[in-house]
């Protein structure tokens, strides 16, 4: 990993970087404006709930700070690393995508265990698959799974791979009562485990019960919620 240490943004603490920080963003796709001027702070081990109506750029967001997209204008940080060092931001963040990011053509475990060689990390696969009900799915390719359960497995790799700072769009969408209240504890857990979470939601009374600290994109623009 590059030297997380580098000009630019400083961190009040040194040893313990902001898990996030994002500072005057600016982002343009095509002809648009999608984000503008967003400076926004998450600290180590801590979460945010990112809430907003459909369009206003909260998938966006989360993938300017996972490293996906590069900012038009501004700067940013994760644990310290420039976001235009993408692979040392990679190697300590994880994007669960709102489409869940599976490969269809796998099997449950055979996701779980591709997301752990890829970090080069160790991990309880099927522990994680009894975690959130898939016990018995464990050989089942994802292209044959219901949405829900798809939602499942994701929730179940972000939490076996327990990155330092987790990026989790819409955890609640296409889920049952149960699975939602699993969402809550999964995450939960995570942060009992130091793990810094950003979160975007649509059901704020949810999301909040993780993260209370909420921010609200509106056309792109940051706002205490
Ligand atoms: N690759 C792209 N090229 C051009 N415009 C894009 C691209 N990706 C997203 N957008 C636009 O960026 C804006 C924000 O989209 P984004 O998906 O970030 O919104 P969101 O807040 O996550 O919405 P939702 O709640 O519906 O998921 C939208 O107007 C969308 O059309």
């Amino acid at each position: 990993m590059a030297d997380p240490v580098g000009a630019g943004l400083t961190s009040p603490e040194p040893t313990t970087p902001h898990a996030v920080q994002l500072r005057d963003v600016w982002l343009r796709l095509g002809r648009e404006v999608i984000l503008r001027s967003v400076t926004v702070d998450v600290p180590a081990g801590q979460g945010v709930t990112l809430l907003g109506e459909n369009g206003a750029g909260k998938t966006t967001l989360l993938r300017v700070v996972a490293s996906a997209l590069r900012p038009t204008r501004g700067e940013g940080r994760v644990l310290g690393f420039d976001l235009r060092d993408g692979r040392s931001v990679r190697e300590v963040i994880h994007l669960m995508p709102v489409d869940a990011g599976l490969y269809p053509d796998l099997s449950c475990a055979e996701n779980l265990e591709f997301a752990l060689r890829v970090y080069g990390q160790p991990g309880n696969v099927r522990a994680a698959l009894a975690r959130v009900g898939l016990e018995g799915a464990a050989t089942r390719r994802v292209r044959h799974l219901s949405a829900g359960m798809r939602k499942r497995l994701a929730l179940a790799r972000a939490w076996l791979l327990a990155r330092p700072v987790t990026l989790v769009d819409e955890p609640f969408a296409n889920l049952d009562d149960a699975g939602r209240a699993l969402v809550i504890e999964l995450l939960r857990d995570l942060q009992g485990r130091g793990v810094a979470l950003l979160i975007a939601a649509h059901e704020p009374e949810l999301a909040r019960q993780v993260a209370p600290h909420a921010l609200r994109l509106t056309g792109g623009q940051l706002v205490e919620a």
